[in-house]
């Protein structure tokens, strides 16, 4: 089934033409799509990770520089003699003095005993037992991050009311026979991260939701202080120096990052720096790209649609003024030509063949509209003549072909319509019988020519004193009637009496004079057809006859 109004040429073409295009810029706009979910994607991530190796190497570079120190006291403090440490405090002090972190910085000797420390802190203390004394005697050690012990009474309290936590630097102290004189170590307050990476802060603050995280080789969280025990990274992290999507302790999906930070060679406690943002955020710039593509999307479809509509109004506008044109040469007009200015060949070429087609039409019509003409004109002349000629035969018809008044016919419909007038409207009528007296004598005598003058003579006499009175025929032979209506008896009978005086004394014929008698007859309403009144007129002419001839007699 053919949907309403996709049937006209200029609508497919406009949905061929536009879907092509729409699906050209639909995949066009899909690869971008992808393209930039993915750059965008790689780009937010690897921002990420950019972060993790920025903390990493300044956490590395400051744990070198640390380790550096200590190295350095280590070697400075073989100098001292056992009976004099003065040489060995200032030593110390002035590494205390140089960063603001060393929370302790002390000298046990080879039985563990503190022989010299910064503000005397532990001097004398048995440190046998810790880690930094034990592993610091074979030589440079970093011991992992934990609580103050021993110094956790004697070091005020932090502000934020965290227990003081320390990283250990410690180095074996060796005299110059290459035995060990003691150990020296630096407690580094963990506070110093927040000095490490407040330079980082300020480079991601811009970088809303983002959060660091430093965490040891178990996974465990060691920075941030305030989160310690609450927060835990998710098991499954992603590989060294890459980034993924990772659902994290509160159920938020977290783009998230791992860069591992470099120890010196001495130590590696296998930290790791992971850095996070939430997905929403991080991938903020490819919902607006996606916004920006759905935006283009909606433009592209609208003007793909719109130069298609163009396309196909320029393929079908020739086309439809020519129909246009044709349409009104159906209704009649006839100053239109068919237009003959499109660019497209075969419409210039239908054009013209129309033009063409349409001259010659034209034509053959005139011709036809003159031969109507003239066909019209001659079957007008030869309908009148036949009226005419209708009209002739009627009137031959109704006429004595001798006398040239009417005939019997004629004389019978002027009676059956008079018979008729009369019996509706009760009317009254007269009939006169006349008949030639002697007329074969005549015959006889002076031949048939003359009897024929004599016959029509008494008929113009006849004609002649009836008039427009009513109506005077031949009955037939020398036989003549006279239909007189609206006329009383006397009317009638005084009318039989001039005829009677006329054709008496009027000459027929050279010297020759001839008499008629004459019957006449009134209508009566008790006549069951005008024959009667005719019967009575005859009966009345006999009598006439009877009487002696050139005589009136008046029927009853
Ligand atoms: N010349 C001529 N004669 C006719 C015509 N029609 C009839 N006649 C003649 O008219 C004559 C009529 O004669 P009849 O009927 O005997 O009557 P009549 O001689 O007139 O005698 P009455 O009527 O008794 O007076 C006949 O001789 C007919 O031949 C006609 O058209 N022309």
């Amino acid at each position: 089934m053919i949907i309403k109004g996709f049937n006209t040429f200029r609508n497919r073409i406009t949905l061929l033409t536009g879907g092509l295009l729409l699906s050209l810029s639909l995949v066009l706009i899909t690869y971008l799509y992808h393209v930039a979910t993915t750059r965008l994607s790689t780009a937010s991530g690897e921002s990420l990770v950019n972060i993790s190796q920025s903390i990493s190497t300044m956490l590395s570079a400051n744990l070198i520089e640390r380790e550096r120190e200590i190295i350095l006291l280590s070697k400075r403090s073989s100098l001292f003699k056992e009976q004099d440490l003065s040489d060995l405090q200032e030593a110390i002090d002035q590494i205390k003095d140089s960063y603001k972190y060393y929370a302790w910085i002390g000298f046990a000797n080879p039985d563990g005993v503190v022989l010299a420390s910064g503000n005397g802190l532990l001097k004398g203390a048995d440190v046998s037992q810790r880690p930094w004394f034990i592993n610091g005697q074979a030589g440079a050690f970093i011991g992992d991050v934990h609580k103050a012990l021993l110094l956790e009474r004697l070091l005020p309290k932090s502000q934020t009311g965290t227990p003081i936590r320390f990283i250990d630097f410690s180095a074996p102290v060796m005299g110059e026979d290459g035995e060990l004189k003691g150990v020296v170590a630096t407690h580094a307050d963990w506070l110093w991260v927040d000095d490490v990476l407040s330079s980082a802060f300020t480079q991601v603050s811009e970088r809303k939701g983002v959060d660091i995280f430093i965490i040891d080789n178990e996974n465990n969280v060691l920075y941030p202080d305030n989160d310690l025990g609450d927060i835990e990274v998710p098991s499954a992290l992603p590989q060294e120096n890459q980034f993924q999507s990772l659902v994290w302790q509160d159920g938020e999906d977290y783009l998230t990052s791992l860069v591992a930070v470099n120890f010196p060679e001495s130590t590696n406690l296998g930290w790791k720096v992971v850095v996070r943002q939430p997905t929403a955020i991080a991938m903020a710039d490819v919902k607006e790209v996606h916004r920006l593509l759905l935006v283009l999307g909606v433009f592209s479809t609208l003007l793909c649609m719109w130069l298609a509509y163009r396309f196909a109004s320029s393929l079908s506008r020739p086309l439809e003024r020519l129909a246009k044109t044709a349409r009104n040469i159906q209704q009649g007009n006839r100053n239109v030509s068919f237009q003959d200015d499109s660019q497209l060949k075969e419409v210039t070429s239908l054009s013209r063949s129309l033009q063409e087609m349409m001259s010659s039409l034209l034509d053959r019509e005139r011709t036809l509209l003159q031969l109507t003409v003239t066909l019209e004109a001659k079957v007008k002349a030869r309908t009148a003549q036949l009226e005419a000629s209708n009209r002739s035969l009627e009137a031959l018809a109704r006429q004595d072909p001798l006398t040239k008044i009417f005939n019997r016919l004629a004389l019978d419909e002027a009676l059956l319509k008079e018979y008729e007038l009369a019996r509706e409207h009760n009317t009254e009528f007269a009939i006169i019988m006349a008949d030639a007296d002697y007329f074969k004598k005549v015959n006889d005598q002076y031949g048939h020519t003359v009897g024929d003058n004599v016959l029509k003579n008494i008929a113009n006499v006849m004609k002649d004193i009836v008039d427009s009175a009513g109506m005077a025929a031949r009955f037939g032979g020398e036989e003549f009637t006279v239909l007189l209506p609206n006329t009383q008896i006397e009317k009638a009978q005084q009318v039989a009496e001039t005829l009677r005086e006329k054709i008496a004394s009027t000459e027929m014929d050279t010297g020759l004079f001839v008499t008629a008698s004459f019957g006449v007859a009134m209508f009566k309403m008790t006549d069951d057809h005008y024959e009667q009144v005719l019967n009575r007129a005859d009966a009345a002419l006999y009598k006439a006859k009877d009487r002696g001839r050139n005589c009136v007699v008046v029927s009853d």
